[in-house]
């Protein structure tokens, strides 16, 4: 039996939490956690150095930044952190170049859709020949929550509080309201597809008022009722065409855009409840009807089981390679043989 591959863990928020204690539960040998820290502390059985698997459960640029050097390394990442491949172009391609000179992986599922088979199904096309012509969808679990919710009995801002303790948000709610952290995941999306799409070539349409974004994020509460106003005017004037308001990502023929959207019952992106995403893939193979991916987009615990098969891949992966080595020395000591047999 092989030694158990050391993980370390980076974040021990709501999904760093999910995942220690779905790791716990799952209680494999082939696994053992040998570092875990967050902004605050550290823990560690080994150096952090000593890992061959990361975990980033983080929000952290900092964090996010390391992910091209440790798989440079040859060490696997696994990520809920959309900075890697959801930021610059640059960082994107270093993470693309480090896994294919050290053969190391890069776990991203947990990246877009919290897991929902989004980057598999696009990768899976693409590897097939497909040529993805585009994506539409509603990438935040928050934001279709919110909506999903917001009637006008309920300010916003309440609804808001409600999003963020139940940690549908980013730690940072500003991050789901502005647009930002659908932008990340439509970038993952595009590049996934195979376009090498700039950060800043995305068109963002932000739900933040001013005061709110400019307020520290420890005295945000205070500023979240200037949401209430405009979202109602929203609100009203979605109604009066009978609509509803969705929060929407688009990228197709090189243009992409994220922003508020009135659409109908019965559109083909307005279906779902709860934190549900719903994204449509065009394709070649795809091209009158889409294919239609729907299924909760936020929670520390799909999220965290997204991470933990992304692990458990990694660690098939390393045993499949083990076990090819191992046939081939045998059929190597066989050959040896034959040939010792024929003289
Ligand atoms: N909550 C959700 O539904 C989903 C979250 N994600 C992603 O998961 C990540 C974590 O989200 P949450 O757990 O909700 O956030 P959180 O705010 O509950 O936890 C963040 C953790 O990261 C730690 N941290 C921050 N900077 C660090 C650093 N430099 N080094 C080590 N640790 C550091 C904090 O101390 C905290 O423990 C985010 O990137 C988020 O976008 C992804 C999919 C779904
Ligand atoms: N804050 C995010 C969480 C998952 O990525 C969202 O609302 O979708």
């Amino acid at each position: 039996m092989s030694a158990p591959l050391p993980i370390a863990l980076y974040g021990t928020g709501q999904v760093g939490r999910a995942v220690l204690a779905r790791l716990e539960r799952f209680a494999d040998a082939s696994l053992v956690v040998v570092h875990v820290e967050n902004s605050r502390h550290e823990w560690s059985d080994l150096d952090a150095d000593a890992a061959q698997i990361v975990l980033d459960a983080t929000a952290s640029d900092t964090v996010a930044a390391r992910h091209a050097e440790w798989l440079a390394r040859g060490v696997h990442v696994v990520t809920a952190n959309k900075l890697g491949r959801g930021a610059s172009l640059a960082r994107a391609d270093a993470i693309e170049q480090a896994c294919i000179a050290s053969g190391a992986r890069y776990g991203d599922a947990a990246t877009v859709g919290a897991g929902l088979p989004l980057l598999r199904s696009l990768r899976a096309l693409r590897a097939g020949g497909d040529a993805i012509h585009g994506v539409a969808g509603v990438l935040s679990g928050s934001l279709a929550w919110l909506f999903a919710h917001f009637d006008g009995r309920v300010p916003f801002s309440t609804l808001v509080r409600e999003a963020r303790a139940a940690g549908y948000t980013e730690p940072d709610p500003r991050i789901d309201l502005s647009g930002e952290d659908v932008r990340r995941k439509l970038l993952i999306l595009a590049r996934a597809a195979g376009v090498a799409l700039e950060a800043d070539t995305v068109q963002v349409e932000s739900l933040v008022p001013d005061a709110l974004a400019a307020a520290d994020l420890d005295a945000i509460d205070e500023q979240l009722a200037t949401l209430d106003a405009p979202m109602q005017s929203l609100l009203d004037a979605a109604r009066e065409t009978g609509a509803r308001l969705h929060f929407v990502a688009r990228w197709h023929d090189g243009v992409a855009r994220v922003g508020l959207e009135t659409l109908v019952a019965g559109h083909p992106l307005a279906a779902g409840g709860g934190t549900d995403n719903r994204v449509a893939i065009r394709s070649a193979r795809y091209a009158g009807q889409p294919l239609v991916i729907q299924g909760p987009g936020a929670g520390a615990d799909v999220t965290a089981a997204a991470m933990l098969d992304d692990v458990l891949a990694i660690r098939d992966a390393l045993r499949g390679a083990q076990a090819i080595r191992s046939v081939a020395t045998s059929s190597k000591n066989a050959s040896i043989g034959w040939g010792r047999l024929i003289a």
